[in-house]
């Protein structure tokens, strides 16, 4: 079995929880409230932009063309596509995406961010790519399953939100998965154990992404940073 096929299967759970999460049956059935979605897209474009930061720390350790070329198509994958489904999410609560940009972050997206910073600054490549493929990879399941479980019309709230996550993006997991197992074939056993820890800390950190959105977690005690440190994350 590949590396990356253990590795979803040693996932599987927590995969069956983010499906089975509130949030992600909001979408199946179109009952979120706006603040939810208010609160999740506020959290993701900032979740969104550090991935694009990652990919950067990435390009700089990169070897060769091919491996620049992989993640500056990423980046520009996340510039100009997937803001669809975040306006998919602002449509729905009747608001504009502008004016959910440049929010503090909130606990879980500081820690999933802080997670992925670590391992960009002191990972390899294969570290790395281990950190940041549950993101395509837990989202094209969910899309995939919901497209299969509600069969969604264009009525449906959600619909280009499953559409999204569901019809595409199945060709960066492919490539991420074939990235991690060349890498995985050419390392110690020490650093294919921290590919494994990385990648399944993200797993459950895209668990606490969904729930941090379902609950519009805050920090305990409010901090008045002013309007200054708006966009700084
Ligand atoms: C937290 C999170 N994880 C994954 C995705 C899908 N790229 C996302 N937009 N946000």
């Amino acid at each position: 079995m590949s590396f990356t096929r253990e590795l979803r299967q040693q996932a599987d759970r927590i995969f069956q929880a983010i499906y089975d999460h509130p949030f992600v049956r909001g979408i199946a059935d179109g009952t979120l409230k706006k603040e939810q979605l208010i609160h999740y897209v506020k959290q993701d474009f900032e979740y969104l932009n550090a991935f694009m930061r990652i990919y950067g720390i990435a390009i700089s350790k990169s070897r060769t063309r091919e491996e620049i070329e992989m993640f500056n198509e990423q980046i520009n994958f996340v510039l100009h596509s997937e803001v669809h489904p975040h306006n998919n999410f602002c449509r729905v609560a009747g608001v504009t995406y502008e004016e959910l940009q440049g929010f503090p972050l909130a606990p879980s997206a500081h820690h999933y961010i802080r997670h992925m910073l670590t391992v960009a600054h002191e990972g390899s490549l294969g570290e790395i790519v281990s950190a940041l493929l549950p993101c395509p990879w837990t989202y094209i399941e969910i899309g995939q399953r919901l497209l299969e479980e509600v069969k969604p019309d264009e009525s449906h709230p959600f619909y280009d939100w499953i559409d999204f996550y569901g019809g595409g993006m199945s060709d960066l997991t492919e490539r991420f998965c074939r990235y991690v197992d060349d890498w995985a074939e050419h390392v110690t056993e020490a650093e294919r154990l921290r590919m494994r820890e990385h990648f399944l800390l993200s797993c459950q950190l895209e668990y606490m992404f969904w729930d941090m959105a379902f609950r519009e977690e805050e920090w305990p005690v409010a901090m008045d940073l002013g309007s200054e440190a708006m966009g700084r994350n």
